[in-house]
């Protein structure tokens, strides 16, 4: 199947005369990519347009991409759409796939091309983006743990600052059981990816989300919670929770609302320290990775160098005889 190359549906910049130019922007002004990751219908577009619409407000220039190709309406203005690049309908008929199938194939002839998005994002421009915003498809799995998910989140760690936006819906975590198995999802995506997670409890203008913070800190309490369940579940989830103390130690978390807007300054300052984290631990670690890659990759040439010498040098013997 044919894709396009992924184009930008609105340059970011002001066009206040100054249009956006080639070349790569500078270490120093790199933006933050906030990569905005949940179960469906836990609010993540609806954060997305509320992140777009409070930076707008606060005159922060910020780089919107939906990665989500099964989305009907996209309510912000994205400046790298992939359903502009990969026609999901298509993809379904073409591959004779049903809706996850249809998702996980865009995602992956999206990825294909995610060099080229790199390329896009990296454009100097003026303003100068303070922030990548990036929505991903509801189908949690499909992004968190398909080898395209893996291509994307490495691609952008790999180029900017790059954190996690965990978004929880707090209503439907009331639940201790439904809170354990979003607490494990962000777990496992914290390990797998080993980027900074910001828990970003939503939808607080329905319930409070300071319950969840409280199961977090003391186990005590959660298990008081759990207390009147007596079924297998709700034994694994106590066992559990013992196992994520030393988990939740490493997150930060926040409680917003996309639908009002509460809580976004507060959000912000915890992408900014997730932003210092990714330079102060995850960067020196890919730096080491990168150079362990280059050594091996050095080595390699070598050996082959050395294999071509005894080559050239058994084939000359050979015609001396
Ligand atoms: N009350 C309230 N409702 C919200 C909030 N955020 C989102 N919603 C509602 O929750 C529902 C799901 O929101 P979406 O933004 O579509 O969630 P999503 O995670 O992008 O959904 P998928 O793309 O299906 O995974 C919608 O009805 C939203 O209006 C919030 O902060 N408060």
């Amino acid at each position: 199947m044919d894709v396009s190359s992924p184009e930008e549906r609105h340059d970011s910049s002001d066009g206040s005369g100054t249009k956006a130019t080639e070349g790569a922007i500078q270490s120093s002004d790199k933006p933050t990519v906030i990569l905005v990751i949940g179960m469906a219908g836990s609010g993540k577009t609806t954060l997305m347009q509320r992140m777009a619409a409070h930076l707008s407000d606060a005159g922060t220039p910020a780089y919107v991409l939906n990665l989500d190709p099964a989305v009907m309406t996209v309510p912000y203005g994205a400046n790298i759409d992939i359903r502009d690049t990969v026609n999901y309908k298509n993809v379904m008929k073409q591959y004779s796939l049903g809706p996850n199938g249809g998702i996980l194939t865009s995602l992956n002839l999206f990825a294909t091309r995610f060099d080229q998005v790199i390329q896009l994002c990296e454009k100097k421009r003026t303003p100068q983006p303070k922030y990548i915003l990036v929505d991903t498809p509801g189908q949690i799995e499909i992004f968190t743990w398909s080898a395209s998910g893996a291509i994307i989140t490495e691609a952008f760690a790999s180029t900017f600052p790059t954190m996690i936006a965990y978004v929880v819906d707090t209503a439907r975590s009331a639940a201790p059981q439904t809170f354990m198995s979003n607490m494990l999802q962000a777990c496992s995506i914290l390990y797998k990816t080993k980027l900074p997670l910001l828990l970003a409890f939503n939808k607080i203008d329905v319930v409070r989300h300071e319950f969840a913070v409280d199961w977090m800190k003391d186990y005590e309490v959660f298990n008081e919670a759990l207390q009147r369940d007596t079924t297998y579940a709700a034994t694994l989830s106590r066992s559990l929770s013992l196992v994520l103390e030393e988990f939740y130690e490493n997150l930060k978390n926040v409680g917003v609302s996309a639908a009002t807007g509460e809580g976004m300054d507060a959000f912000f300052e915890q992408v900014q320290a997730c932003a210092e984290e990714y330079r102060q631990l995850y960067l020196p670690e890919l730096q080491k990775r990168q150079k362990e890659r280059e050594q091996l990759e050095l080595k390699r040439q070598q050996a082959n160098m050395e294999k071509l010498r005894l080559d050239t040098e058994g084939t000359a013997e050979h015609q001396k005889q």
